[in-house]
């Protein structure tokens, strides 16, 4: 299936299937409920003009406002924002975040602009959005944007109503209202998903062997931690290819090297891998990082892994899932395993509310407990129904997100 969102819809109808959801829900869920399609226009720093394509997707708002990034990518489709705005609409519901699920960009390469030129677009999205506020719609970080779009695209919005209001955008720096833990929060929540897995499959992951392709902010943090806990991380990988210790890497020295700029194919004095070879490493722990569909119908067989755990959004295909669910290897999807990130938006928009900022201790205490109840509610549902953990995610989620929609009568 190539098609991204069709692919998305036929998750949501498996899923709704297997957990017998209302179909009058399904219907509901099988398209957003509002798309913004809109122009966003640039002066660039030669005098050339643009007019970009930009696109924010409020999927579904029965448990609360729509929430969740914006990327400023080349190849962005508005296909591809409304799968992503299904995917948060079931992320936020599985992990029992009172939110909907939202998802937006613009079509452009962030990585030719000048900071002028970012900033100018951040501002104008913001401005042509024209967005309804907290209590509607809080576009967030993803590819391509960070701390400074979202500085940016919070001052457009505070410019134009003439109010502060830190909850009205997500991902922010704590300067201007953000949370702290939030750069960490989806490698942590990662983490925390991990251990739990990890005792539910009988792993013991002090010593345990450790394969993680992508080597950037998700996947050198949950190395990190897992290198802390005495877990040989024997492998990882960047764009560039990966490298290899059977003894174990030393994760912090690793790091120093990436953050300075270098390639892992560039380091010296280490085996290199491929990424492909990379994936099919003999080792108790897989987590792919990086990109998607990485895991698919041509290498899934040949996965050796005891346990997959999902950094990425969608690294595994559809078919491969089938594969490694006949195989015996389960995988901990997306929708739960990364959620850190959106889980600690929400206590972003808490602190915004109250003005009452929280210290790194609380914000870790509460992701733990939060997201470790996303886990059990789908490892219970996928014992109940002999699910995978992907559908009974999935499943957990719909009954949420049925629930309130019917109560609203919508349906
Ligand atoms: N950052 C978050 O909070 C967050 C939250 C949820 C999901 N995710 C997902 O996690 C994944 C990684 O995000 P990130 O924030 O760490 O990104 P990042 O840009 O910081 O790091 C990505 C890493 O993957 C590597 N990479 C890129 N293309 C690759 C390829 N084709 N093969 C192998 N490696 C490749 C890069 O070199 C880099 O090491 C993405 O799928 C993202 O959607 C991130």
């Amino acid at each position: 299936m190539d098609n991204v969102f069709e692919s998305a819809l036929d998750a949501l109808h498996k899923a709704g299937k297997k957990g017998n959801i209302n179909p009058r829900v399904l219907k509901l869920l099988s398209r957003p409920k509002r798309v913004s399609d809109f122009a966003v226009t640039l002066k660039r720093d030669n005098g050339d003009f643009e007019v970009y394509d930009a696109y924010r997707v409020a999927y579904n708002d029965a448990l609360g406002p729509t929430r969740d990034g914006t990327r400023f990518v080349p190849n962005l489709s508005l296909d591809e924002v409304k799968a992503l705005g299904l995917f948060m609409t079931i992320k936020h519901a599985v992990s029992g975040v009172p939110a909907g699920g939202g998802k937006g960009g613009i079509k452009v390469d962030a990585s030719k602009l000048s900071d002028r030129e970012l900033e100018s677009i951040s501002r104008s999205f913001i401005r042509n959005l024209k967005p309804k506020g907290p209590g509607v719609d809080v576009p967030g970080a993803d590819i391509g944007t960070g701390y400074k779009t979202q500085s940016w695209m919070l001052d457009e919005y505070e410019q134009i109503t003439g109010v502060h209001c830190p909850q009205a955008i997500n991902d922010k720096p704590a300067a201007v209202g953000g949370t702290v833990g939030s750069a960490e929060a989806t490698g942590l929540g990662i983490f925390y998903i991990t251990q739990e897995a990890a005792r539910d499959h009988e792993i013991e992951l002090d010593g345990a062997e450790v394969v993680v392709q992508g080597f950037g902010q998700v996947g050198a943090t949950i190395a990190n931690y897992l290198h802390e806990i005495g877990s040989k991380v024997i492998a990882v990988s960047d764009i560039s290819g990966g490298i290899i210790d059977r003894d174990g890497l030393d994760i912090p020295e690793l790091a120093k090297k990436v953050e300075a700029g270098a390639l892992l194919k560039d380091l010296e004095g280490y085996e290199q891998v491929s990424n492909e070879e990379l994936l099919e490493l003999d080792c108790d722990l897989l987590i792919p990082a990086a990109v998607q569909n990485v895991i698919n119908k041509n290498n899934a067989d040949d996965i050796k892994a005891d346990l997959v755990v999902e950094g990425a959004n969608g690294p595994t295909t559809p078919e491969a899932d089938e594969i490694l669910k006949e195989k015996g290897i389960p995988v901990i999807p997306d929708v739960v395993a990364n959620a850190g990130g959106a889980i600690v938006c929400h206590y972003e928009r808490i602190q915004g509310i109250t003005d009452d900022y929280w210290d790194i201790e609380e914000v870790e205490k509460r992701l733990k407990k939060q997201i470790t109840g996303a886990y059990s509610a789908s490892y219970d549902v996928s014992q109940e129904l002999d699910l995978s953990m992907r559908h009974s995610a999935w499943v957990v989620a719909l009954k949420r997100v049925s629930k309130a929609v019917e109560m609203r009568g919508w349906v």
